[in-house]
């Protein structure tokens, strides 16, 4: 599943349907909260009827009017797939699946472009997050997308294993064909793509226009190596979690969490050679 940033207008995602009309099944609609906000969402999923899952992504899920808009969202689209986030604490999970989010996406500061620990001094560590929020979830009969942090295969299987439903992925998806940002060769002959964070200085001078005189930028922009297309990528994602599956003798991904113990380490792996590539 992709989800779709919220900066593309009405007549963006309406030409988008036209031309990948398969690709709907496979995209959520993100929104911010503000009314400007919902309108264009609201403009968006009845103009494009293919959409069937909604992202409301917010940098802080714990504002107080968050509840009261996912509620007024699930009337609105009440069969529509609602995700929303991001917090990382038990009773606000309980309070975003009563308002109406089917998944509740959890992290706050782990991602690879983030600042918000750095600019803010606020987070909390995104495994910590995980088994605390999806315990909440489970016991509730909903779910939880873990949102950043992951930098390789065995993140994923981790997050998995601490309870996570869904896995959202920036950076190890960022500098494909398939990914946002211009291809670039640099002098020195390599190829690189730019990534960037919406809370970035180059997402808010896109977006708009500018960064706010009363705030700072919560995220960075940085160069990756060109990477091809993301289905090798995907490949040695998938070739990953299937070995973790028969190392902890998981038939499917659910069986995962159950079959996972943390076990506290000093080091996860050998670098004597390099990085963990
Ligand atoms: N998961 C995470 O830890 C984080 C994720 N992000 C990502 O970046 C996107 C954009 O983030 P933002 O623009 O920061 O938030 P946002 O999209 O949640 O915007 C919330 C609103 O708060 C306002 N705001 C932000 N800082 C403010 C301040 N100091 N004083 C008064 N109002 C303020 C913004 O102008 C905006 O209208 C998020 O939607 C999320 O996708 C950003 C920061 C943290
Ligand atoms: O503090 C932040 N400032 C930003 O500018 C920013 N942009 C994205 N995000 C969050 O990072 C997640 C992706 O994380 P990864 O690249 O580690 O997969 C994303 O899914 C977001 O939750 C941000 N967080």
């Amino acid at each position: 599943m992709t989800a779709v940033h919220k900066y593309y207008s009405v007549d963006e995602w309406k030409a988008f349907a036209q031309s990948s009309p398969e690709a709907l099944d496979f995209v959520t609609v993100s929104s911010g909260t503000s009314e400007d906000d919902i309108k264009r969402l609201s403009s968006i999923v009845n103009e494009v009827p293919g959409i069937s899952g909604i992202t409301l992504d917010i940098a802080n899920g714990y504002q107080d009017s968050f509840p009261d808009i996912i509620a007024r969202v699930r009337d609105a689209f009440p069969k529509h797939t609602i995700v929303a986030g991001n917090v990382v604490t038990g009773e606000v999970v309980e309070d975003l699946i009563r308002a109406g989010a089917d998944v509740v996406k959890v992290g706050l500061g782990p991602g690879s472009v983030c600042i918000t620990r750095i600019k803010t001094g606020v987070g909390y560590p995104q495994l910590s997050a995980v088994l605390e929020c999806s315990e909440v979830a489970h016991e509730m009969g909903g779910h939880i997308m873990a949102d950043g942090g992951c930098t390789c295969p065995g993140d994923i299987a981790k997050a998995l294993g601490g309870g996570a439903d869904f896995v959202m992925l920036g950076g190890m998806l960022a500098g494909h064909d398939q990914s946002g940002g211009e291809l670039r060769t640099k002098e020195d002959g390599t190829k690189v793509k730019t990534f960037y964070g919406m809370s970035s200085e180059t997402a808010m001078s896109k977006h708009a226009g500018q960064v706010a005189s009363y705030r700072t930028a919560e995220g960075k922009s940085v160069e990756v190596p060109y990477r091809g297309d993301v289905t090798d990528t995907l490949q040695d994602i998938l070739g990953g979690l299937r070995s973790t599956c028969t190392y902890v003798g998981a038939a499917k991904l659910a069986e995962l969490a159950p079959r996972t113990t943390f076990i506290r380490v000093q080091h996860q792996a050998n670098y004597f050679y390099g990085t963990k590539h």
